[in-house]
């Protein structure tokens, strides 16, 4: 387990700074590798972030875009996670980006999970950076505490870079990158905007010490793939 925490004044330091270093880190790669690749979270807390990082200068045509996971429902829905990284991300200097998309005109997640693990393996690995958001209740992605399709999502050992999510308590199917395949990058940010958040962060640190694995933050902050640098603000 390696985390690094730094805090800022600001949501929008906050966004500044972890745009900043993502820039960085995918101009370094396509000069390195010719391709970078950057996984990102849906939901508020990526919007500054995306508003930032699509005004930065890298040779955006050779960058891979994709979403942790994505909620079932075509782009142009507002509850997308592809339609918010368009919106959002792909717009400015970064409109030539390329978008991977988890989302297929299937009835449901589990029906197009072999064309999307297949899209998702053609992506080099590892990833280059891994954003991520959490919520109050300690879910990164789509890893929320207590669901079934969780526990097996969480093993860093298994052979699966994909989870689905079909009944959600409320809103709509998912699907999402599995612990392990969140893992298997370079560099991993976490984003920790406001105090409650940071209560349920200092609650999954604790929990680590008392082998308590009931929040998916826990096993992200336990693991040793990849140190998480934690971004956090007032
Ligand atoms: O699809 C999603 O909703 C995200 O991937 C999710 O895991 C998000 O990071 C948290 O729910 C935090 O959301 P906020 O940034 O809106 O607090």
């Amino acid at each position: 387990m390696t985390v690094h925490e730094r805090t800022f004044d600001s949501r929008d330091a906050l966004a500044v700074a972890l745009a900043a270093r993502l820039a960085q880190i995918l101009r370094e790669a396509v000069a390195a590798r010719g391709a970078a690749s950057l996984v990102v979270p849906g939901g508020s807390t990526p919007v500054a972030v995306f508003d930032h990082l699509s005004r930065a200068d890298i040779p955006w045509a050779k960058v891979t875009v994709i979403p942790c996971d994505e909620r079932w429902v075509a782009s142009d829905h507002p509850d997308s996670n592809e339609g918010l990284i368009r919106r959002h991300l792909l717009r400015d200097k970064a409109d030539t980006a390329q978008a991977c998309s988890l989302y297929r005109q299937l009835p449901s997640p589990a029906d197009a999970l072999p064309d999307i693990a297949r899209a998702l393996g053609a992506i080099p690995r590892p990833f280059d950076a891994v954003f991520l958001g959490m919520g109050e209740d300690g879910h990164i992605a789509s890893l929320f505490p207590g669901r079934a399709e969780t526990g097996p999502a969480l093993r860093i050992d298994a052979a699966l870079d994909l989870m689905v999510l079909t009944a959600p308590a409320k809103g709509h199917p998912r699907i999402g990158l599995t612990l392990r395949a969140l893992t298997d990058t370079r560099h991993l940010f976490l984003a920790v905007p406001g105090a409650e958040k940071r209560v349920v962060l200092a609650q999954a640190m604790a929990n680590i010490e008392k082998g308590d694995d009931r929040l998916p933050l826990t096993a992200l902050l336990r693991q040793d793939r990849v140190p998480v640098e934690i971004l956090t603000c007032i």
